[in-house]
């Protein structure tokens, strides 16, 4: 290998790695706000704010994964620990892992670890501390290329089995058109090939473009894509005849050949979808 070329890579990795970086923080944040809610929930209800039983089930559970993804036991549990003494130290619970818990005078804890008091209704506060689709990008970007192309091709095929064999998608054979998820920066350009719509590697002639959760919305049917399109929240650009072709695609798609199971994983994910945008909008959904 060229030195210079062993110098690119190492930068790419890098770069790979502080995106990885990125997630764990956004991650540690999303964990250490979901966790004051429970405390809050915890005091409310009168349940005693440590729960070794819990915690023992928190580590059981990612020990198995890590387990799964070929990473030690021994780096699992340190972040574990690490993540759960934040939990309790958002909680107002001094924690010295494995030793015991004090509570804590709340009014000697600096400013960031106080509970805020509760009066928030619980859904939209748990929405809001879930990552926006723009904090997990870099999380998507991490997947390789191909698993996610991998992962979008065998989606499309179960949606699309019907009109792939109805002949409605012969206008993609041979065409171009790329669907790009705005907000997580991706985008994905397929092609008909044989009897499968397939993720290539060309610059598309027509692309259609929107957030993940206008996206989600349009696959899980809760709106209509002349509605998103008159709204602007989904875009056409390029080669108008076939966006338009695509869209009108979108919009006869033969709903009811699209597996049951499917159907109702798109809808719950595009209404939980819609629900989070909203509370990170601070709207009603
Ligand atoms: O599940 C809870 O009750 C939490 O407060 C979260 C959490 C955790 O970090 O996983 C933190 C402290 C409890 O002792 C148990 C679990």
């Amino acid at each position: 290998m060229r030195p210079g070329t062993g110098r690119f890579a190492l930068a790419r990795v890098r770069a790979a790695i502080d995106r990885v970086d990125d997630g764990l923080i956004v991650l540690l944040a999303a964990r250490r706000r979901l966790a004051a809610m429970a405390g809050r929930l915890k005091s409310r209800s009168g349940v005693p704010s440590r729960d070794l039983l819990r915690e023992q089930q928190v580590r059981r559970r990612t020990q198995a994964l890590a387990q799964r993804v070929q990473l030690p036991a021994e780096t699992a549990s340190r972040l574990l620990n690490l993540a759960i003494a934040d939990a309790c130290a958002r909680q107002g619970l001094v924690v010295d892992l494995g030793q015991g818990v004090h509570a804590v005078d709340p009014r000697m804890m600096p400013p960031t670890m106080r509970m805020p008091p509760a009066t928030v209704s619980i859904t939209p506060r748990l929405l809001r501390a879930l990552p926006p689709p723009q904090r997990v990008a870099p999380l998507l970007r991490v997947l390789p290329l191909r698993w996610q192309q991998r992962l979008l091709e065998a989606a499309m095929q179960r949606v699309l089995a019907a009109p792939i064999r109805d002949g409605s998608l012969e206008f993609m054979r041979g065409r171009r058109l790329a669907i790009e998820v705005s907000d997580l920066r991706l985008r994905w350009v397929l092609e008909l090939a044989g009897d499968r719509l397939c993720v290539v590697d060309a610059e598309p002639e027509a692309s259609v473009r929107g957030s993940a959760t206008d996206l989600l919305l349009l696959a899980g049917r809760l709106e209509d894509a002349d509605t998103l399109f008159f709204q602007r929240a989904l875009d056409l650009t390029g080669d108008t005849e076939l966006g338009l072709t695509a869209r009108n695609l979108l919009e006869r798609l033969p709903w009811e050949s699209v597996p049951l199971g499917l159907r109702i994983a798109l809808n719950r994910g595009a209404r939980f979808a819609r629900a989070a945008r909203a509370a990170h909008r601070g709207e009603s959904a």
